[in-house]
């Protein structure tokens, strides 16, 4: 089965159709979902990441069903928005990202080192003991992105994680989720050239799949689309 399953899904808001028919089965290990404003990406994401169920269809997810197995789930993916603070729950730095393993039946050394592993590869343990809060834009997104990582997911699902950062902090974080490691990594965003380092894309235009393959075809296509 493939890593990332939907057939047929359809979500729908009151009246509106906000994804339509989707089907598609998804094996690269980072895809990319590309699309103009509206257009359904994050509801694909949110999907994906069990946030949103279907209103119809099929989802499997590294071969689990979102709506029955979401606990099962929630241990194997990680999410990344855009929107850092959203992301901050407790008050310093390392205690935000311990706080990401609060479910994990780790042994609290195990804990530990991960938190002080995962805080060095991002280049926070130097501010572990830092207000999470008083962290700038940057600092933030690097500390979701950290949280998420410190659980070693098999999935990460990242929503325009680099909206608020300047280049160089964009480097860090693409460098991270586009970097060598186990995960899959799905990555919603607006940036083409980013878009065309993963190794699969998806277009998405009003709700249904215009195009999905080698990221140059479908951003190509994309850019024809906008284009017109
Ligand atoms: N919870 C919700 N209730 C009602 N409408 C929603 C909800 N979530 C999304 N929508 C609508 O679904 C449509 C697609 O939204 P979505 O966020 O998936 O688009 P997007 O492609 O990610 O857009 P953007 O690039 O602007 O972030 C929009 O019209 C949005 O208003």
């Amino acid at each position: 089965m493939s890593a990332l399953l939907l057939d047929e899904v359809s979500v729908r808001w009151g009246d509106v159709v906000v994804l339509r028919d989707v089907t598609c089965a998804l094996d690269a290990r980072t895809i990319a979902v590309i699309g103009e404003n509206g257009s359904g990406k994050s509801t694909f994401a949110r999907i994906v990441g069990g946030l949103t169920p279907a209103t119809r269809g099929t989802v499997r997810v590294l071969g689990l069903d979102p709506a029955r197995d979401a606990a099962r789930l929630r241990r194997r993916v990680a999410m990344v928005f855009s929107n850092p603070d959203a992301q901050i729950i407790m008050p310093t730095v390392a205690e935000d990202v311990a706080f990401s393993l609060r479910s994990d039946k780790l042994p609290r050394e195990e804990k530990r080192r991960r938190v002080r592993a995962a805080l060095e590869r991002f280049g926070l343990d130097g501010i572990a003991d830092r207000s999470a809060h008083d962290l700038s834009g940057g600092q933030k997104q690097l500390l979701a992105l950290c949280g998420a990582f410190v659980r070693e997911p098999d999935l990460v699902i990242a929503d325009e994680p680099t909206a608020y950062l300047d280049a160089r902090n964009a480097r860090r974080v693409t460098g991270h989720l586009l970097g060598k490691g186990s995960h899959r990594l799905l990555l919603v965003t607006h940036d083409l050239d980013l878009a065309k380092r993963c190794d699969q894309v998806v277009f998405i235009q009003d709700g249904t799949i215009a195009a999905i393959g080698d990221p140059a075809p479908v951003v190509a296509a994309y850019e024809a689309h906008l284009a017109c």
